[in-house]
């Protein structure tokens, strides 16, 4: 028997996310992942072509919308925020956009640690693009309790709009269900109407299980959205976690009705991968998450290949057949 398995109930949920619902860790100790299907699945994914050429374009942009552009770099200036923010206005070269009918589009947030939240606010003034903030003692969640939930407030205050907190991975690896669930909520709350995403580091987490467990207990906890990684883990976002995360979202939404939206991060950068991603959102839980209301990119260096991808599609003729990929 695991740690996990001698942990008792959570407390019902009756927040608002899940009224009436009766939650338990009964629930959570349900979860399983048959780890060599899952593998098997996620390997099959990049062989298949994911969205047919005529429509790729489309479906990259739609991939541009949801992108949160981040710098977590410790020689982050206002100078690199600044120029970051410009190009999360205009992510696209202006001739390529207009060929593709798609002036206007814009990255879904900014991504960057706290002491870059207010140049950043600054630099997207009537952009309508949110800051997030990572917090929490981003990436590794080892400061003190008080501090952490104190940095959430923080980032809210300079003007943050989204706040990604790491958990504390010891929770998860030690079976400790009602801790995780009790820092996720008074996370929660210190977010007040901000959005939070939950940084489960999936890559420190052991076992695809621990994995699917977690990303409940974070939902249940009033997570908006689930994310896989800080980015600075060994391991960071991966097709199999990303099956799990999915599935784990939509046991949650089957349950509750409660529409909890996925981030994975750390390391996509190529076009043909953002799409595997996308194509695999459609499978799992259909064409409302393809919205950056319920769907992002946790990259800083995936901008560049879907622009240069957008520019061989403008000049092979693929804009005249333009189609939005979701209804
Ligand atoms: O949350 C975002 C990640 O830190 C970005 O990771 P990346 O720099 O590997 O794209």
């Amino acid at each position: 028997m695991q740690a996990s398995d001698t942990i008792t109930h959570l407390p019902q949920v009756t927040e608002p996310r899940n009224p009436g619902m009766d939650l338990n860790m009964d629930w959570v100790m349900s979860a399983r992942a048959n780890t060599s299907a899952i593998e098997r699945r996620a390997a099959s994914l990049p062989g298949r072509r994911s969205v047919k050429k005529e429509y790729q374009a489309a479906w990259l942009c739609r991939a541009v919308s949801c992108i949160d552009l981040t710098t977590l770099a410790g020689d982050d200036t206002g100078g690199r925020v600044a120029r970051l923010c410009a190009k999360a206005r205009q992510p696209v070269r202006g001739d390529i956009l207009q060929a593709l009918d798609m002036t206007g589009l814009t990255v879904g947030a900014v991504c960057v640690y706290h002491d870059m939240v207010a140049p950043a606010r600054a630099a997207l003034t009537g952009s309508g693009i949110p800051v997030a903030a990572v917090s929490t003692g981003f990436p590794a969640g080892l400061s003190p309790f008080h501090l952490r939930v104190a940095e959430i407030g923080e980032s809210v205050k300079a003007g943050a709009e989204e706040i990604d907190i790491v958990i504390s991975r010891r929770h998860v690896l030690t079976g400790n269900w009602q801790a995780l669930y009790d820092e996720m909520r008074a996370f929660r709350t210190a977010c007040g109407d901000a959005h939070v995403k939950a940084i489960l580091a999936t890559g420190e987490l052991g076992t695809l299980r621990n994995v699917a467990r977690a990303s409940l207990v974070c939902m249940m906890a009033g997570a908006d959205f689930i994310k896989t990684s800080t980015g600075k883990e060994g391991v960071n976002a991966t097709l199999p976690v990303t099956l799990v995360m999915l599935r784990a979202i939509r046991a949650y939404h089957a349950r509750t009705g409660f529409r909890v939206g996925y981030k994975p991060a750390g390391g996509i950068s190529k076009a043909k991968d953002a799409l595997v991603y996308l194509s695999m959102i459609k499978e799992e839980l259909g064409d409302r998450w393809l919205r950056p209301d319920l769907f992002r990119f946790g990259a800083s260096s995936l901008l560049g290949d879907i622009e240069r991808q957008l520019e061989h599609h403008v000049t092979g003729g693929y804009s005249a057949k333009w189609r939005h990929p979701v209804g």
